[in-house]
């Protein structure tokens, strides 16, 4: 067996704690996981229990109080924040539940500004392919303002992944688009996986977004607390009812 992991990202024993003394809050607490590389994965929780706190931690927007986190091959825990900054940029893509597009830059515009940021000129046709992954190949110069929620979502997505990223993070990624719209949103980030081999890790609150993730993850009170594979949105709202219910 060679050295190289089929996981895009393992999580050892990551705690991440806040504060000190009495006050101290444990938001992760031993948090062992892996994620094998062109799976979707789902994570969910009651409020709290600390779902944004791993995404951050395994996507190296945030450092573990101990633990070790690997995308791929490298170690994010023993980078330099110079280090860390640049495996971000060239191998991590995040969206978010706000879109955080710049309003006065265009669809074309503003895919192309992680490349940009890393000092490369855009080629027009690498940027328009990946508009047109998203299905906006005809959108390329709308400002956010002239486009509805859905779409900007997949202006996101696009810029998320206009470097190509090993993992594909999403935090509440459809928590602002109606039932439709986050369908679509979902539907294509189901095929990145299916037919681009592409990681995708999804905070979401929604038990149908989740279901279209291969594995749900269950938080409570920063620990896992189990999985479900290949599960119905039936199932994962039954799971969660019952974790929400449970005595703390
Ligand atoms: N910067 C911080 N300083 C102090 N405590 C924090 C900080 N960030 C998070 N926490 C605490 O850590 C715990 C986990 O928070 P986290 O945001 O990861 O939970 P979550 O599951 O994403 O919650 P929600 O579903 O409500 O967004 C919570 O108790 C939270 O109050």
């Amino acid at each position: 067996m060679g050295q190289m992991s089929n996981d895009a990202i393992q999580l050892r024993s990551v705690s991440r704690r806040y504060g000190a003394g009495g006050g101290a809050v444990t938001a992760l607490d031993q948090v062992s996981l892996a994620f094998p590389r062109g799976t979707f994965t789902a994570v969910m929780g009651p409020s709290g229990s600390g779902k944004s706190t791993l995404l951050q931690c395994a996507a190296g927007l945030d450092r573990p109080t101990s633990g070790s986190v690997t995308v791929g091959d490298t170690e994010l825990t023993k980078l330099s924040e110079t280090k860390l900054t640049l495996l971000r940029r060239d191998r991590i893509g995040f969206v978010f539940q706000a879109f955080n597009l710049l309003p006065s830059l265009t669809a074309e515009q503003n895919v192309a500004l992680p490349l940009r940021l890393a000092g490369r000129r855009p080629r027009k046709t690498e940027v328009r392919e990946v508009l047109a992954q998203v299905g906006l190949g005809d959108r390329a110069g709308h400002r956010p303002t002239e486009m509805s929620g859905g779409q900007q979502q997949r202006v996101a997505l696009a810029r998320a992944l206009i470097t190509r990223p090993d993992v594909l993070f999403g935090d509440e990624p459809t928590g602002a688009l109606d039932s439709q719209t986050s369908r679509e949103v979902l539907t294509l980030l189901r095929g990145m996986v299916d037919s681009e081999g592409q990681t995708v890790i999804m905070v979401t609150h929604d038990p149908v977004a989740a279901s279209y993730a291969d594995r749900v993850v269950f938080l409570v009170d920063g620990r896992v607390n189990g999985e479900l594979i290949g599960a119905s949105a039936e199932d994962i709202a039954a799971r969660m009812t019952k974790l929400e219910a449970a005595p703390c």
